[in-house]
């Protein structure tokens, strides 16, 4: 590492690579590019360290993290077609929403990155993607049996049985149309410890003179080198002091699909107009960064059980389903997660009440077609981004059509033994309510995020005017700057990204290293 002097006057550092966000993508751009010893990488990382802290750990306890000190807890525009009121969790520890997510591990299906090729994202393919399977360094294994809840067992044969949807053993052993099942879980059954990309990836490494943590440092602008690259950073410790960092190499943002787009626009990366409003200058038009915002929406039926549940599980929501109501459609359109607690945070709020024992089911939109955007609220870095989801706005219905679908096939589970015998009543929306629109009102007032913000910085085709990213994940208009997280996604796959989001930084790493040819779909 050598130092320089900035502008300011601050001590500069250099190093080959400066990665901003030691979350999951963060991670594994790390371990891999400080595999060549001669390369050096520094992580500048908001949240603290996960070593040792079994809050964090624990895989269990991740419902406990939500909205405390390891979360930003962002919030939403108002949504006149759905709830207002869900705080979006993002998590600021090292390994990122890793360290606090249910690590429910589904690779991609392949039709959902054939859609990327379609956009214009040549290299994404499945016959590209896939097989970065085989590099993920995490443990991703069937719930294993001694997590296996009775009630959980239960909701997947009534699943199976009402539905005809076969149980599905692993649902990472090949592609598939629907089915009832245990979730593949990154964990460590012996431990109930997570295997996160900071625990898979970054944690054996952490020893490695070429790999520079730098822990609760806020990254908030990026600057200009002498040749106009955007390779320069300027960080904040949490004892306030401010310095400069720079890339030799390359630039890399892995913040996430709400601070990656945040921290653009206030570099002067996105959409000039209102840039210019906020008096940022402007460096690179781009009006497609803090658009595409994508998710997954889901809503909620609660029942009140007979009494507690046996203690045992992974994570309280081990098993699901995955339905598809269209058969000309080869890929699921409806999932559901069983959750083996009463999640009432949003029911609580319309009126229903808490539960002393109870299980739920989320139907959740796997395709939204309700599409959001985010934007600066004012050009002070610590105001947090506006973030306007959409939820339930697309003009055919079919996000509002899909949870009332859900909530109606739920009731059909929920009254097929061996689950029916489990449950006591159905407490929220209440079997009171039976018309679409009840159902939908219902639905929408209750619906939740299953946290998988995607999109806002996509890659697409050099005439997509929204494209933030070429296929190599650099971005448009500026040099030396590349994105590689859950923002570059330009369409959201049908299942839970996490994986998605380790595949695309595995084959990042092989693109920054001249391991991946960087153009053409193996055929
Ligand atoms: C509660 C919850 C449950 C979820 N459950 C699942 C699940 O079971 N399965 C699944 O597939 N997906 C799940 N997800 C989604 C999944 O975890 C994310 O899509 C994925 O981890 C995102 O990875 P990322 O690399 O894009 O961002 P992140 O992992 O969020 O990494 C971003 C990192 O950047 C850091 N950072 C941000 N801004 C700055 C800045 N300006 N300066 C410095 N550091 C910064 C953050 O602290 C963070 O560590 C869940 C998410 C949540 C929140």
């Amino acid at each position: 590492m050598s130092a320089t002097t900035d502008e300011a006057a601050t001590r500069e550092a250099v190093y080959d690579y400066v990665i901003v966000g030691g979350g999951t993508a963060g991670s594994v751009l790390a371990a891999r590019l400080t595999e060549d010893p001669d390369v050096s990488v520094c992580v500048v990382e908001g949240g603290p360290s996960d070593v040792g802290d079994e809050r964090i750990l624990k895989l269990r306890n991740w419902i406990n993290l939500l909205g405390g000190e390891f979360d930003y807890g962002y919030t939403t525009e108002e949504q006149p077609r759905g709830n207002s009121h869900i705080l979006h969790s993002r998590a600021r520890v090292l390994g990122g929403c890793s360290s606090h997510n249910t690590l429910i591990s589904f690779l991609p299906l392949p039709q959902d990155l054939d859609e990327w090729v379609a956009r214009g994202c040549t290299g994404w393919g499945p016959k590209t993607l896939l097989p970065y399977r085989d590099r993920l360094r995490n443990t991703i294994v069937p719930v294993a049996e001694a997590d296996r809840n009775q009630a959980a067992k239960d909701f997947v044969a009534a699943a199976a049985a009402a539905l005809g949807v076969p149980v599905v053993d692993d649902f990472n052993a090949r592609p598939f149309t629907e089915g009832a099942g245990f979730f593949s879980v990154a964990y460590d059954p012996a431990t109930g410890h997570r295997s996160s990309a900071s625990v898979a990836y970054l944690h054996p490494v952490l020893d490695r003179p070429n790999l520079h943590l730098l822990l609760e440092t806020w990254a908030y602008r990026l600057l200009p080198d002498a040749a106009g690259r955007l390779t320069r950073v300027r960080v904040r410790h949490d004892d306030g002091t401010v310095r400069v960092l720079r890339a030799e190499r390359e630039m890399l943002l892995c913040t996430g699909a709400i601070d990656t787009p945040r921290l653009l626009m206030l570099s002067g990366v996105g959409p000039a107009q209102e840039l210019r409003r906020h008096g940022i200058d402007v460096v690179a038009d781009l009006p497609g960064v803090g658009e595409n915002l994508l998710d997954h929406p889901e809503s909620v039926i609660l029942w009140e059980t007979r009494g507690p549940l046996p203690p045992n599980s992974a994570m309280d929501s081990d098993a699901g389903l995955f339905l598809r109501r269209d058969p000309a459609e080869e890929r699921p359109d409806l999932m559901f997660h069983f959750y083996q607690v009463p999640f009432t945070v949003n029911t609580e709020r319309l009126g229903y009440p808490k539960l002393p024992h109870g299980v739920c089911m989320t139907p959740n939109v796997p395709r939204a077609r309700s599409v959001g955007r985010l934007w600066l609220r004012s050009a002070d870095p610590d105001d947090k981004p506006a973030l306007d989801f959409r939820y339930f706005t697309d003009p055919g219905g079919h996000d509002a059509r899909t949870l009332v679908d859900g909530l109606r096939i739920a009731r059909r589970v929920a009254a097929t033994e061996p689950l029916k015998s489990w449950l006591v009543r159905e407490v929220a929306p209440g079997s009171e309510l039976e018309t679409d629109r009840e159902l939908s009102e219902y639905g929408r007032r209750a619906a939740h995020t299953v946290y998988h913000p995607a999109g806002t910085c996509r890659m697409g085709a050099p005439d997509d005017p929204l494209a933030v990213l070429d296929p190599l994940l650099r971005v448009r208009g500026v040099e030396g700057l590349r994105v590689v997280d859950a923002s570059v996604f330009p369409t959201m796959p049908t299942i839970n990204p996490m994986v998605t989001v380790l595949l695309v930084a595995e084959r990042a790493a092989d693109l920054l290293t001249g391991a991946a040819p960087a153009e053409g779909e193996r055929r």
